[in-house]
């Protein structure tokens, strides 16, 4: 599934037209897509409908006619001014005898559902004057909010918060790029023909039937050199600072993803730990011998992570390059040994590769992960809300995870587990989307479970959960398909 930007969408609404396809046709399922969202979360509760003077506000207004039409209690204010498609659907509602009232007096009560049907893709700027006001009146009222194809405002700020949005035909950019805005997310079909949709110059969205065929299968004769071997190099000791945890999680996170041995890499006098792990402590950053398939680098290793990344080069094995590991003379040494790796920075580690501030590359994490992986010629994994996964031209955009995964340790988890993936002989671009798809389901399975307050090695005792949900078919969606 691909994800669109605005003018994408706008686009494929265009050429359906040039190719006969009724644009009509279109508004009528998204108002009526959105009316059945609307009746299934809210039931017969009264409508409030704010209708836009474009054809996001058509769409609202089919949806009252529905609405209408099963009995529930409808009151819309809209623009004036509709044209084309917006003023046949304004017709068609007034025709069964709705008084439409202007958007100047909207007003609603307790126990009211408001309908934010203002503005969709057609938004050029940010809002300002009446709509703007309409905007902070709507997030104030503490009122239930369906968000019709996009929360009004957005990718602009002031922006509505809805309490659910059912995005028409494709999901677009700010619906994941500002997915707290959403609410509980809809994908409705209102008709599109499906070539239009399928464009492989944008941004995939990791979805589940995406991601199930590339889940390594484990064959009845699989053995523990046989499912894949990971290498974690990581830890420091020095200056009084010691770093014993963050391999022991990658460990955890690389075991808990199906590998079948992990060979542990750390400083003279760490505890040895998890009791499951092959030791080798070491008085440096050295390469120890060991019978791996992939590495995972740099998990706390201070300033032996430069170092460390530059020693596993010898081994030449697929390796996840993270926090310590991640500096500009490894990545090159990388690239001139055409070596892959998957990189795994948050915007701070990004920023300082790309010389921007860590705003900057949270701005735009699409654009961000991209010029990292065309820099670097390597997979990278843009770790934020969303998780941004680059290679080439590819771009992947994951939608599970949830702030509650904002806690130490919960990267080095993410590392060993893609790491595992990468020894059971994934690419790294698909060990990398898959890797990201799973550890932010195992955090939305415990935050549904815990909330916020999670430890990362928990995240890690919660992957072969999220792994089975996803073979099973039954990985929540956080998207619902109409
Ligand atoms: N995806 C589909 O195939 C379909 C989408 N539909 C819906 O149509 C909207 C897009 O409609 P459009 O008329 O292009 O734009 P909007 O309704 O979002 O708004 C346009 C309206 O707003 C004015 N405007 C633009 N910027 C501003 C601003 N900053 N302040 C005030 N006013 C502004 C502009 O001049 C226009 O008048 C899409 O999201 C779907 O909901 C179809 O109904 C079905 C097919
Ligand atoms: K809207």
């Amino acid at each position: 599934m691909r994800l669109f930007t605005p003018e994408a969408m706008r686009e494929a609404d265009r050429k359906a037209a040039e190719m006969g396809y009724p644009s009509l046709l279109l508004m009528e399922w998204a108002g009526m897509k959105a009316a059945r969202v609307y009746r299934e979360l809210f039931g017969h509760r009264p409508a409030v409908v704010l209708a836009g003077k474009g054809n996001n506000g058509g769409d609202g207004l089919v949806l009252a006619r529905h609405l209408l039409l099963e009995g529930v209690a409808v009151r819309v204010y809209a623009a004036e001014g509709q044209e084309g498609d917006a003023l046949l659907a304004r017709g068609a509602l007034e025709a069964h005898g709705l008084d439409l009232r202007p958007l100047e007096e909207a007003a609603w009560g307790p126990g009211e559902v408001l309908v934010d049907a203002l503005f969709g893709t057609g938004l050029r700027g940010p809002l300002e004057g009446l709509y703007a006001g309409l905007v902070d009146r709507v997030n104030a009222s503490g009122l239930p909010v369906l968000s019709l194809d996009l929360p009004s405002g957005l990718p602009f700020s002031p922006h509505v918060r809805a309490t659910a949005t059912v995005a028409f035909a494709a999901l677009k950019t700010p619906h994941l790029l500002v997915r707290e805005a959403c609410g509980r997310l809809f994908l409705a079909e209102i008709g599109l023909p499906r070539h239009l949709l399928e464009r492989e110059d944008l941004p995939e969205v990791a979805t589940p039937e995406a991601l199930l065929p590339l889940l390594p299968r484990r064959p009845l004769t699989a053995h523990k050199g046989s499912v894949g071997r990971v290498g974690v190099l990581g830890g420091f000791r020095g200056e009084g600072l010691r770093y014993a945890g963050a391999p022991v999680l990658a460990a955890l996170g690389a075991y808990r993803m199906g590998a079948g041995l992990v060979h542990l890499a750390v400083p003279e006098g760490t505890p040895l730990e998890p009791l499951e792990a092959v030791f080798h402590p070491v008085p440096g950053p050295t390469l120890p011998a060991m019978r791996v398939e992939a590495l995972a680098v740099g998990m706390g290793g201070g300033p032996w992570g430069r170092e460390w990344a530059l020693k596993a080069l010898e081994a030449q094995l697929p390796t996840v390059l993270d926090a310590d590991a991640l500096h500009p003379e490894v990545l090159e040494a990388y690239r001139r040994a055409g070596v892959r790796a998957v990189l795994t920075p948050h915007a701070g580690e990004a920023g300082r590769l790309l010389g921007k501030s860590p705003e900057e590359i949270a701005q735009d994490p699409l654009a961000s992960a991209r010029a990292l992986a065309e820099a670097t010629g390597q997979a990278v994994v843009l770790k934020g809300n969303p998780t941004v996964v680059a290679e080439g031209g590819r771009l992947s955009v994951n939608p599970t995870g949830n702030p509650a995964l904002a806690t130490g340790g919960t990267g080095d988890v993410l590392a060993g587990a893609i790491a595992a993936l990468l020894a059971a002989g994934l690419a790294p671009f698909e060990a990398a989307r898959l890797g990201v798809y799973l550890h932010g389901l195992a955090g939305d399975l415990l935050a549904e479970e815990k909330g916020v307050g999670l430890l990362a090695r928990e995240v890690a005792e919660a992957l072969p959960r999220a792994r089975e949900a996803l073979a099973r078919n039954q990985a929540p969606l956080s998207l619902t398909r109409m």
